[in-house]
């Protein structure tokens, strides 16, 4: 099967913007992964209620079949190793991680407009994150031009 991309992170790590910044680069189909969240999960977010496993193993599973396409980048959170298991059984896929400190990535949260996200998850968020091993992992503390291409570099010696 074809060798995706997935970019990784707590919300406002920057997902969304440099996995797109990827798919353009790349010409790869760009996918975010909130897209897929059902209304009643934005709902709990946004009113400030951590997801459950429950509430994200059938989010995962839909996640997981539109990577058995090709030619995607995936920006998802990702945020457990038995998440990560659902999404890439077969470890076939190319794995990103946006690493950030706690103060960088609030500031960029509370700077964001319109996002459903509630800035009040960030601790669960973190709490929750499992970090990855054996992965491309990235300092979010830098220019997304910079991140990119520092991305970019690794994916190719990846390949
Ligand atoms: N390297 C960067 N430098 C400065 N600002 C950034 C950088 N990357 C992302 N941002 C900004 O930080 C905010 C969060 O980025 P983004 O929405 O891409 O994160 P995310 O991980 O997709 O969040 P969520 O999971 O909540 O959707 C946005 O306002 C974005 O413009
Ligand atoms: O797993 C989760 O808790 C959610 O996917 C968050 O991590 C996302 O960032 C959320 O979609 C906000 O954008």
């Amino acid at each position: 099967m074809q060798q995706n991309i997935i970019v990784m992170g707590v919300s406002g790590s920057g997902k969304s913007t440099i996995g797109s910044m990827i798919a353009r680069e790349l010409d790869l189909e760009f996918l975010d992964a909130d897209d897929f969240h059902p209304k009643s999960n934005k709902e709990k977010m946004a009113a400030g209620t951590p997801l459950t496993d429950e509430d994200r193993l059938p989010w995962l599973k839909t996640l997981q079949q539109q990577l058995e396409r090709p030619h995607i980048v995936l920006a998802c959170s990702a945020l457990k190793t038995s998440y990560r298991d659902v999404l890439d059984p077969d470890r076939n896929h190319l794995w990103v991680f946006l690493n950030g400190s706690r103060e960088v990535i609030a500031q960029r949260m509370s700077e964001r407009k319109g996002h459903f996200m509630s800035k009040s998850l960030l601790d669960s968020q973190i709490d929750t994150l499992e970090v990855p091993k054996g992965v491309i992992e990235v300092n979010i503390d830098q220019a997304p031009e910079d991140i990119v291409t520092q991305i970019l570099n690794d994916l190719q010696t990846q390949e």
